[in-house]
């Protein structure tokens, strides 16, 4: 066996996070291959569709200083590839003046970023044919607005294979053999590589078996609704009508978000921020729609000029941590393991910058930024470690 491997990295998994990261490998000159289960592109995990939503509104600051940088990615991206990828729509968030409305918009203003304030008796000269409900406070994040999902990924592959890069798909990943040189086995192969990136969303405590680790990720599946506008256009991009969170309302637990009417003309994606827990080869068993019925409620009260009954529902997974923040992190034992995982429904936004640490910790760098909110130690008391 040739000591040098057949690659300097393999990357397991083809969403965005393991595209962006092959990507960052490729461009610093690193033989580079991207290994996918499913033949591209494909629907049955967390990055296919449409549309996201990109934003610098969070309540932690780490997340609102790393979105400074992957706007700049997210740009120098669209410049390469000569696609457009974002568009700025503004985000219209609300919720009760005190609690995570507060939070958020004391990050966006500690942190300097453009935002609009709307007081209540002003709010639907600004934005029609949204009820704010009583006692909700409204802002807009300036920064914000719809990243297209489907062409970022086709874009950051295609630059990827311009830069030498190698995809393999419809592979799946069977089993791993740690050491100096790690061992890949798939349905179609054996590859050999210095360095290895796991990045395979809802399936990755099954790849994390082979080598001795399991997270604490919970698998969810997430109906994503699409809902007819009555008067078509009335919540469209055409007409500027920004993408919205809502956060703590009476009909719902969890945040019910939404983006403008684009994709499918007439309709707007309207979404509830929890799901039912699947299994990630058997999302379409999973058939609870209740969250149908709390968007319902909501958009009856709020969005009246929403047909209050799903035009279009699609399917797409959550893999979520217990504090809902991401794992980047190596594997505690074979430090050419790295680990980029439970991205818990909010990671498309930060894929260039995860695909340039990914990046670094491979190439054994000092990360970017303080990588301590994203350390697998953090879970010690639920990780099963079997090492
Ligand atoms: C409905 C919905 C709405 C969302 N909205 C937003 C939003 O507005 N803004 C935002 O920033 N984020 C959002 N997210 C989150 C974001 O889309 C995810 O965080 C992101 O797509 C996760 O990407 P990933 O690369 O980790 O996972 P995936 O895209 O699932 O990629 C993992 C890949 O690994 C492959 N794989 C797995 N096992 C193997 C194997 N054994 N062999 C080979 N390949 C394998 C899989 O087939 C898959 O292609 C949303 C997610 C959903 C579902
Ligand atoms: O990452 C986001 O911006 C959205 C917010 C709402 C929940 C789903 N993800």
């Amino acid at each position: 066996m040739s000591t040098e491997g057949d690659y300097d990295c393999i990357v397991i998994g083809a969403g965005v996070q393991g595209s962006f990261s092959a990507y960052e490998l490729a461009k610093r000159g690193r033989r580079t291959l991207l290994l996918e289960q499913f033949v591209l592109p494909h629907s049955r995990g967390s990055s296919h569709g449409q549309t996201r939503i990109i934003r610098k509104a969070y309540d932690q600051d780490y997340y609102t200083v790393m979105m400074d940088e992957s706007y700049r990615l997210w740009s120098q991206l669209e410049e390469e590839a000569g696609v457009k990828l974002c568009r700025q729509t503004g985000l219209l968030v609300m919720g009760p003046e005190n609690g995570t409305y507060q939070v958020l918009k004391n990050t966006l203003q500690r942190n300097g970023v453009p935002m609009v304030i709307l007081q209540p008796e002003e709010f639907s000269k600004h934005i029609p044919h949204v009820n704010l409900a009583d006692g909700d406070a409204a802002l807009v994040d300036i920064t914000a607005g719809v990243l297209y999902a489907d062409r970022a990924l086709r874009a950051v592959q295609g630059q990827f294979q311009k830069l030498g890069g190698i995809i393999t798909d419809g592979q799946k990943v069977t089993d791993i053999r740690p050491g100096d040189l790690v061992t890949v086995m798939t349905s179609g192969g054996v590859y050999r590589a210095k360095n290895l990136v796991v990045t395979a969303g809802c399936w990755t405590n099954t790849l994390l078996s082979y080598i001795g680790l399991q997270l604490p990720l919970k698998v969810l599946k997430i109906n994503v609704y699409y809902w007819k506008e009555k008067d078509p256009g009335c919540y469209s991009l055409q007409n500027r009508f920004p993408c919205f969170l809502q956060i703590e309302c009476p009909e719902a637990e969890h945040l019910i978000y939404g983006l403008p009417s684009n994709e499918y003309p007439g309709l707007m994606k309207v979404c509830y921020h929890m799901g039912s827990e699947t299994k990630p080869d058997e999302r379409d068993r999973q058939t609870d729609k209740s969250d149908g019925d709390i968007l319902k409620r909501y958009l009856t009260r709020c969005f009246p000029g929403l047909v209050p009954e799903p035009a279009v529902v699609e399917s797409c997974l959550y893999t979520v941590t217990p504090d809902e923040h991401f794992v980047l992190d190596c594997h505690p034992v074979h430090n050419n393991i790295v680990i980029g995982a439970g991205f818990s429904g909010h990671g498309f936004k930060f894929g260039p910058l995860i695909g340039k640490l990914l990046c670094e910790l491979s190439l054994g760098e000092v990360p970017s930024y303080d990588l301590s909110p994203f350390r697998i130690r953090r879970f010690q008391e639920h990780s099963k470690s079997a090492l």
